[in-house]
């Protein structure tokens, strides 16, 4: 990984170690949040990578009430529907310690994430920022968040001073499935934030890393817009 600057990687020998870890640098934050205002702001992604790192953040013992969990993107369905990140955050992280936590999800009753941006907009126009936390994942073919591959709205989704969340249109794919159509935090929700994390693990999400870091189109593989932006405090976790 001659790329990388080796303060933003950190490697793990175990998914355990990553969670305790990652989880703790998230409370951190998060407590910084609480102290500074009335509430502070997390920013969740779905995915499996996260999933230890969740379990882990729920066990530990924060004000919770006061803290806001916020969808980092949605699939359009709604919430108890297969492939809701809001269910899926629900189940993994609001419950323990967290239990708790007020959610603001990113699916409307609209027919579709264009119909419902402004509504989704409108909700996350209310909550304080900048957010304290946002935790990213990434998958195989180079996305994070619902920023896909040449997707419809991915102008809109890199734009750090637009709308906070824009719908998206993602090209069918293995990673998509059938979920195609998105509601996705934009850069400009980004803006501010007091830690990132980007979470990997495994091989083929190694070799994707390595891929985003060479040279190449942000189109081709949005991450890059986040491993690019001198602007974020993104610190990247892997373990095998
Ligand atoms: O909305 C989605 O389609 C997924 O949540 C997706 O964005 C996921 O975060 C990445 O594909 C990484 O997924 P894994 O962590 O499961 O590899």
């Amino acid at each position: 990984m001659t790329a990388m600057k080796a303060e933003r990687l950190r490697e793990f020998s175990s998914a355990a170690s990553a969670a305790d870890s990652v989880a703790h640098d998230i409370a951190a934050a998060l407590e910084a949040g609480l102290r500074e205002r009335d509430v502070a702001v997390f920013a969740a992604s779905g995915g499996s990578t996260p999933r230890p790192v969740y379990q882990a953040l729920s066990g530990i013992d924060l004000d919770w009430a006061r803290i806001h969990v916020v969808l980092a993107d949605e699939r359009w369905v709604d919430p108890g529907e297969a492939g809701s990140n809001e269910t899926f955050i629900r189940e993994t992280l609001l419950h323990d310690r967290a239990a708790s936590a007020r959610l603001t999800g990113l699916k409307s009753a609209h027919d579709g994430p264009q119909a419902g941006a402004d509504a989704i907009n409108a909700r996350l126009s209310a909550l304080p920022r900048p957010f304290d936390a946002v935790v990213l994942g990434m998958g195989d073919d180079g996305h994070s968040l619902s920023w896909f591959p040449h997707a419809q709205g991915l102008d809109q989704a890199l734009n750090a001073k637009g709308p906070l969340a824009c719908a998206i249109t993602a090209h069918a794919s293995a990673v998509t499935g059938v979920h195609t159509q998105r509601m996705t935090l934009t850069r400009a929700a980004l803006n501010g934030v007091r830690r990132a994390d980007l979470l990997t693990s495994g091989a083929s999400k190694r070799a994707a890393l390595e891929a985003a870091l060479a040279h190449g189109p942000v189109a081709d593989m949005p991450v890059r817009a986040l491993l690019q932006d001198q602007h974020l405090p993104l610190t990247i976790s892997w373990w095998p």
